[in-house]
């Protein structure tokens, strides 16, 4: 014993102290970056993917032009097949690119693969927590409920909504209307049409277009949807480094999301200090407070009001159960996040929707003159489209349907998170590991689609043209599992009434010598035509 411990005391000796730590030091550094970057390739059997991208080098991804992104996932599952594992430093995404694979995880194992994550910068923002797309485990089952009974309390499958959405397609026509002598950009239209049926749903009115503070609201949603308004590569940072999230760098996103343009950086804001800051020209939270301030529990107005009744409720449960650990799902300070969470995933996905339905009219005339003539058989011209007449409309409904296969908006969904680890065939997900499903990889494959890349709503319809085939699995924009859109009902009735009243006032053109751009532009999760103006000529 003491021969190995003289032993250790020369070689100490030797090479010297200093020397000795520093070695010590770089071997426990590189032991801690292995174990870091590849530890979950040696402990799981993990499917097959490009190489690691270690930490901190994956920021470099944010380098690559951000319109290809959608691009190489199609071209990763291509390569490495239909389940693709890809590590970004210590983030790890498995991407599923086939229908049997979402049914057997993200359907059959809801329990463990329900999960969400928010991206740091999105939390740090926006002091966001809670709400219904990013939170987790019980609170989230129970606001999803709540939200989902809110919803067809005073929206989807009622007849309300449906006059609702008609009269504001009726307001839209009338926009474009005022742009009949000119080649227009329909964007910020269709985007304020759509934002105002969440409107009338959850403050119970709607805004005129040109309203600055729905404009401003708008084009904050909009911010939060390209990314915060920062940097793509100061945002890839401060993901990385999450440090970088307490420092003033994020006082501009902070600013242009919560406070005037005018307000200098002001510090951290807490939730509750965003909630009652003076002049918050936020009109999300600002109408919660007014609806606080209005709020009678006889006269339920709408979707925000319903949410106060239910976060009293929980108060009042919570004071007789005397229990102080006892936490309700839902607070007074937490409604502006279910409400934001309703605006953010229901204007740009189906107003995106639209713009794609509108190009597609412009650039295709056969396709556009079959919905026509479809339309005015019919509904004819005397009286507004309804949802009674989509049975009768096998082509128009089947064009719709289309449109989402072919250009599905959220291509890669939004990602899912697993609880624990999962088994798949031969494969091991380790826990907290995020899955996308590769929606418009599953939309363009070839296996599952004759000539996908070719837009043919007959492919939706029966050989005698008069049934829409309902789609199978291989379609599937609205997501899959327990996280399935919360609003698909509610976007299909808007997307089907808004272009039916559009077509049966209008026929779109493109601007002379142009032929229609399919390729697309993304913002956070969503792909969007590249800019475009149309002619929208009355008929
Ligand atoms: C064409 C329009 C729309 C498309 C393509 C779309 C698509 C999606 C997708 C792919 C997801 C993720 C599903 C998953 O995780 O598997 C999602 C989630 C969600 N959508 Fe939609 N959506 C649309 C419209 C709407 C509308 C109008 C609303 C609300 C009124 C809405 C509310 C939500 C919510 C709240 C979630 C999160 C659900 C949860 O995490 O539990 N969506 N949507």
């Amino acid at each position: 014993m003491s021969s190995v411990v003289n032993l250790l005391l020369s070689v100490i000796e030797y090479i010297g102290i200093a020397n000795l730590l520093t070695t010590i030091t770089i071997c426990l550094v590189t032991f801690w970056y292995i174990r870091m970057n590849y530890g979950a390739s040696f402990h799981y059997r993990l499917p097959p993917g490009p190489p690691v991208i270690p930490y901190p080098f994956d920021f470099l991804m944010a380098l690559f032009p951000s319109s290809n992104r959608f691009g190489r996932m199609i071209f990763l599952s291509k390569r490495y097949g239909d389940i693709t594992c890809l590590q970004l430093g210590r983030r790890m995404i498995i991407m599923i690119s086939s229908p049997s694979l979402v049914k057997e995880l993200i359907v059959k194992q809801a329990d463990v693969t329900s999960n969400r994550s928010a991206p740091p910068f999105f939390t740090s923002v926006m002091d966001y927590k809670g709400g219904i797309i990013f939170s987790d485990g019980v609170p989230w089952q129970e606001i999803r409920r709540f939200s989902l009974s809110a919803l067809r309390n005073f929206g989807m499958g009622r007849k309300g909504i449906e006059t609702r959405i008609q009269e504001e397609a009726r307001n839209l026509c009338n926009a474009f209307a005022q742009h009949s002598s000119e080649a227009f950009d329909a964007m910020h239209l269709t985007n304020a049409a759509v934002s105002n049926i969440i409107c009338s749903i959850t403050f119970g009115r709607r805004l005129e277009y040109d309203d600055p503070v729905f404009m401003d609201m708008i084009q904050r949603l909009r911010n939060v949807t390209s990314g915060v308004g920062i940097n793509p590569i100061i945002r890839e940072l401060m993901m990385r480094f999450p440090i970088l999230l307490k420092t003033p760098l994020l006082g501009k996103p902070r600013q242009t999301f919560w406070e005037s343009r005018h307000l200098a950086w002001v510090g951290r804001t807490s939730r509750c200090d965003v909630i009652r800051l003076p002049n918050n020209p936020n009109f999300i939270t600002k109408e919660v407070i007014e609806h606080i301030e209005s709020y009678h529990s006889s006269d339920i107005r709408d979707i925000i009001d319903m949410y106060l009744t239910e976060a009293e409720r929980l108060e009042e449960e919570k004071k007789k159960a005397k229990e102080d650990k006892l936490k309700p799902y839902l607070n007074k300070d937490d409604i502006w996040m279910c409400v934001f969470d309703l605006f953010l995933a229901g204007t740009e996905t189906t107003s995106t929707a639209l713009l794609w339905f509108l190009l597609v009219m412009a650039a295709k005339p056969d396709v556009q003159e079959k919905v026509i003539s479809e339309i005015d058989r019919v509904v004819g011209r005397e009286r507004a489209p309804c949802m009674e007449d989509r049975k009768d409309m096998p082509y128009t409904d089947a064009t719709l349907i289309e449109v989402l296969r072919y250009r599905p908006v959220a291509p890669l969904g939004v990602p899912h998170v697993t609880a624990k680890d999962v088994e798949i065939g031969d494969y091991t997900i380790p826990r907290d590991t995020e899955i996308m499903i590769n929606i418009i990889g599953i939309h363009l494959d070839p296996r599952l689609w004759d000539e996908p890349e070719e837009f043919n709503p007959h492919r939706f319809l029966s050989e005698d043209g008069k049934t829409v085939i309902k789609p199978q699995d291989a379609f599937t924009v609205f997501g899959a599992g327990r996280r399935v859109c919360l609003g698909e009902q509610l976007a299909r009735m808007e997307f089907y009434l808004f272009a039916t009243t559009l077509m049966q006032r209008f026929r779109f053109r493109l601007p002379e010598g142009e032929s229609g751009d399919f390729g697309f532009e993304h913002c956070l999760g969503t792909i969007a035509p590249k800019n475009f103006k149309i002619l929208a000529q009355e008929r």
